[in-house]
């Protein structure tokens, strides 16, 4: 047990793994893969897909999905602006620790506002946040419309009582100015769930991620 660094006069456990044995350990390096996108835009099928994929590489992954996480972790917001920062910021904090751990982390939540993404990437070294931005036309998204959200705002029933906005709709999505990966239309038609999880795949190899 040491006190080095706790500035409070108070009992400080330090891990008794150190970070490399544990990426050592699990024979791979932790990371977080964030994906954000609009709601139906195939964030939770990608994430889905990526961590299939990277398991076939004998590669472990644990998803964070933003639906999920508000059963249990975030159930107490909301979707007001305050709220959604909220809801990113924990979201971040937990998957910096499993990054930490040496797991790597699939992120899928709307995360609309760059400055949280930006926040969320400013807690990891560098390049071990890798951003992918579902760059789907709004229009594809609220023709799948899975859970019928996208109609209810339309006829502006998301609001009441709440006062709260339906994000691509009459609240705002801010999507990234330097991204690592971008999934969009090839000649008008949308990659298959394996595509878009090999164009992260590919990203990681070349970055070495999937070497160790
Ligand atoms: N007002 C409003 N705006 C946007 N989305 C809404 C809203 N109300 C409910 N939902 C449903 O909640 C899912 C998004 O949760 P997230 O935690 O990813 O959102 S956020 O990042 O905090 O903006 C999102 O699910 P996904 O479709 O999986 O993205 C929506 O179905
Ligand atoms: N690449 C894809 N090809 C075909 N259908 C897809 C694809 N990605 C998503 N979908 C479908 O679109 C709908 C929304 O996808 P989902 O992953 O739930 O989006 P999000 O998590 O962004 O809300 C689902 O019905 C899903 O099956």
């Amino acid at each position: 047990m040491s006190t080095v660094g706790n500035p409070a006069n108070i009992f400080w456990h330090e891990n008794p793994v150190g970070k490399a044995e544990r990426e050592k350990l699990l024979n791979q390096q932790g990371c977080v893969v964030w994906i954000t996108g609009l709601s139906g835009s195939g964030k939770s099928t990608l994430a889905c897909s990526l961590g299939r994929e990277l398991q076939s590489k004998g590669k472990l992954s644990y998803v964070l999905d933003g639906d999920n996480l508000r059963h249990g972790l975030n159930k107490n917001l909301g979707f007001s602006p305050e709220s959604r920062t909220e809801n990113i910021r924990r979201t971040g904090e937990v998957a910096n620790l499993f990054a930490d751990a040496g797991l790597i982390c699939i992120a899928s939540l709307i995360s609309p506002y760059r400055k949280d993404r930006d926040a969320c990437r400013a807690l990891l070294p560098d390049k071990k946040f890798i951003e992918v931005f579902m760059n789907m036309p709004l229009q594809l998204c609220e023709d799948r419309d899975p859970k019928g959200l996208y109609k209810l705002a339309r006829e502006g029933k998301i609001k009441a009582p709440h006062f709260v906005g339906f994000t691509g709709i009459d609240d705002p999505y801010e999507p990234p100015l330097n991204c690592e990966i971008e999934i969009q239309l090839k000649d008008g038609v949308v990659p298959t769930p394996h595509e878009m999880a090999g164009q992260v795949v590919s990203y990681m190899e070349n970055e070495g991620f999937l070497e160790a």
